[in-house]
Formats: C-alpha cells, structure tokens, sequence
C-alpha cells in the first residue's frame, strides 16, 4: 500500500473509558491510513486484547495497525511496529518482522538518524515535534526546513509529528511529508461525529495539495 495521508495515534488517557474503539472506528472512517497503537502500560493481557480488536478494524477499513514500541507484540499478530532510539534495534526488527512489514523510526529532528534508520531498513522516516505538544511536550523540536532535506534525499516516506493540526498540516504537507501523524489533534475530539469530520479533513488535504 502507498504510504500517505492521515496516521493516527492512540493515547490511552485521551481514549480511556471505552472509547478506544468507537473512536478508532471514526478515525478509519474518516480515511486514517495508518493506525498506532501506542499504550505505555504494562498490562500485556489488555494490550494483547486492545491491539487484536484493533487489528480487525484496521482490516475492516483497509488500513494498516501499527504498534508502538513492542516487537514480540507486532510479531505475535503480524504487524508493522514503530521504534524510538531507546526502542530496540531496528535491523533486528526487520529481520523478525520480514521484509514487508511496515516498521516505522523516530528521526527526532536529526538527518543523521534518518541515514541510520533508513540503512537499518525503515519503512518510513518520522520526524518531529513541528509544534507545541501537550501528548509529548519534550520532543526534541524540528522544522519544515528539515522536512525539505529529508525530502531531497530520501524516497522513503516520511512522517511529521507533534502538535499537527487541520490548521498546520498543509505547510507539513507542503515542506514534503507524505503521512501527518496525529494524536490530540485527531483524538481529543469531543465526539465521534467529531473525530471523523477532523480525519476526513486530514485526508483531504493530501488531495487537495
Ligand atoms: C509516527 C511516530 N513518530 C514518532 C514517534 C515517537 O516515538 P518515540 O520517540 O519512541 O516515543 P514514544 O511514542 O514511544 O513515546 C511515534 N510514536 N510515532
Ligand atoms: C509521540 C510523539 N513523538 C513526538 S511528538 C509526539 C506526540 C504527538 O502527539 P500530538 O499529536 O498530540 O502532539
Ligand atoms: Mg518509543
């Protein structure tokens, strides 16, 4: 599948009291691309089961379940992953995962972990904070600049993240990024009539630019 459009993001304190999946499910309605599950407990049975749930939505929809941070638990369901510096080694990822799972690398604002991360054999290139974020205020910040470079010398897809909004996307859009991953600006919605109309909203913007 082409790597472009919306990728969304769970956060477990903004999708907590049983509404992970029905606003999921609005998520992918609205056309999200990519799903990441990212759940910092250390409640595996729960995970296990969120995660599974997750995976038949984003089948439903035809989009692809990412999980953060967690290789046994892509592994187990045969998912793409998402992998921090701290994460793990990637090249070992991608050797259990196989070469068609997707499996994601923070860049953080740094070329030189782009280069690193695409030798390893990254999917996809992830950037960012472009913006103040309340999900992770102390993301090392990077630029729309830095996004054209990328851009220049990478054909890999790439990834911008941190405080993206329907109002800052287009100029992320524009500086190169291929996929706008979001969690407040999506998840912090109110309603599900509400997160949908935002992720039609981003995904349009991949059309209309
Ligand atoms: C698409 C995407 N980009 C960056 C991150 C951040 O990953 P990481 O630096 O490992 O931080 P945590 O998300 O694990 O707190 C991401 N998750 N997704
Ligand atoms: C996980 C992560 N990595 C860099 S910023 C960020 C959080 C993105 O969340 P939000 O879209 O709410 O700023
Ligand atoms: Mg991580």
């Amino acid at each position: 599948m082409s790597l472009r459009g919306l990728y969304a993001i769970t956060d477990s304190k903004l999708l907590a009291d049983g509404k992970l999946l029905p606003w999921v499910d609005a998520a992918l309605a609205g056309g999200a691309r990519l799903l990441q599950y990212r759940d910092k407990s250390t409640d595996s049975a729960r995970r296990l089961d969120e995660a599974t749930q997750l995976k038949s939505l984003c089948s439903y929809y035809g989009a692809e379940l990412i999980i953060n941070d967690d290789l046994a638990l892509a592994t187990e369901l045969g998912v793409g992953l998402h992998l921090g510096r701290d994460d793990g080694s990637l090249r070992e990822a991608r050797q259990q995962l196989g070469r068609d799972a997707i499996i994601g690398a923070t860049c953080h604002a740094s070329l030189d972990f782009a280069e690193q991360a695409a030798a390893a054999g990254a999917s996809y290139l992830a950037f960012g904070r472009f913006f103040q974020s309340v999900t992770k205020p102390g993301a090392p910040a990077a630029t729309p600049v830095l996004l054209e470079q990328a851009r220049k010398r990478y054909s890999l897809p790439l990834v911008a993240i941190g405080g993206v909004t329907l109002h800052n996307g287009p100029q992320l859009i524009s500086a190169g990024a291929d996929l706008l991953a979001v969690v407040n600006g999506l998840f912090g919605a109110d309603t599900t009539a509400e997160v949908e109309r935002r992720a039609r909203g981003f995904t349009e913007l991949f059309s209309s630019l």
